[in-house]
């Protein structure tokens, strides 16, 4: 009955989500969000390195703690279908099992090449050697699985922006197609970058997320009359900075490849 009755709903309330430059850079926006919070909640834990070790931590287990709850996790969401999604590009592709869930119709706008184009890779090594030292404490709690779960829908969330650069670049493909075209055909990648770029829309997005580290992070006290004892969870100038080295140009870089097979 629990079946015919998410079917029957399914079908209803599918109407095809449409993608249009607006609609995506509303996604981004919202996204923003969910970064912003993925932060403040990592920052509750010190850096615990026992939960990214050298792999001796989980007997039988090759890897870091890290990569034992981020691999099981995904595993456990691909068989109810994250991906699915193709919004959603999973860290370790390889070997995940199929989901087992009747599938959502989810709408096909990408070019079948886009499940090709995951950084997901770079994305991990960037996130433990260089940004989790710039905005968790040093020290060690013992809280290893609650760092790495807190790690993972973090990195989910960088990769789900990241990735998001896929649709990016389909809007913008369709709107102005005999611009991208002969860049594409000439592999002109640099071409393709400065086309695809609005530095106008970078600066906004960086301001708005340093903001929303200030409203989302901020410690809240009863007498917050005076705004200079303001303290903040994560230092917002660290989620600007955050977005400016890393999410905006890798976004940018997810596009760029996404356009160079676009013609496939
Ligand atoms: C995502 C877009 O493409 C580029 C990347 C941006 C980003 O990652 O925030 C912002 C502006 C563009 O330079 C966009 O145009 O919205």
């Amino acid at each position: 009955m629990g079946m015919a009755k998410a079917e029957e709903l399914s079908l209803e309330s599918v109407k095809g989500k449409v993608y249009t430059l607006d609609s995506v850079r509303e996604a981004l926006i919202r996204q923003e969000d969910t970064i912003v919070f993925g932060l403040i909640e990592r920052a509750k834990f010190p850096m615990n390195s026992h939960t990214y070790g050298g792999g001796e931590e989980i007997p039988g287990f090759a890897g870091s703690l890290a990569e034992f709850v981020v691999k099981n996790t995904e595993a456990v969401q691909a068989k109810v279908g994250r991906y699915n999604n193709p919004e959603e590009n999973p860290f370790f592709p390889e070997n995940l099992p199929p989901s087992l869930v009747p599938p959502y119709p989810f709408t096909e706008f990408l070019h079948p090449k886009a499940a090709s184009v995951n950084i997901n890779k770079s994305i991990w090594k960037l996130y433990f050697d260089e940004l989790l030292p710039l905005f968790v404490a040093s020290g060690d709690d013992g809280n290893y699985a609650q760092t790495a779960a807190s790690d993972l829908s973090l990195l989910q969330a960088i990769s789900r922006r990241i990735h998001y650069g896929k649709f990016v670049a389909e809007v913008k493909f369709r709107e102005s197609a005999q611009q991208y075209e002969p860049l594409i055909r000439a592999e002109d990648k640099e071409g393709l970058m400065k086309l695809l770029t609005f530095e106008s829309v970078e600066e906004m997005v960086r301001k708005r997320v340093e903001k929303k580290a200030k409203v989302f992070g901020q410690n809240v006290t009863l007498n917050n009359g005076d705004e200079k004892n303001v303290t903040y969870k994560v230092d917002p100038s660290v989620a600007a900075t955050l977005y400016k080295n890393w999410i905006i140009p890798l976004t940018k870089d997810v596009q760029v490849e996404y356009l160079l097979h676009r013609l496939d």
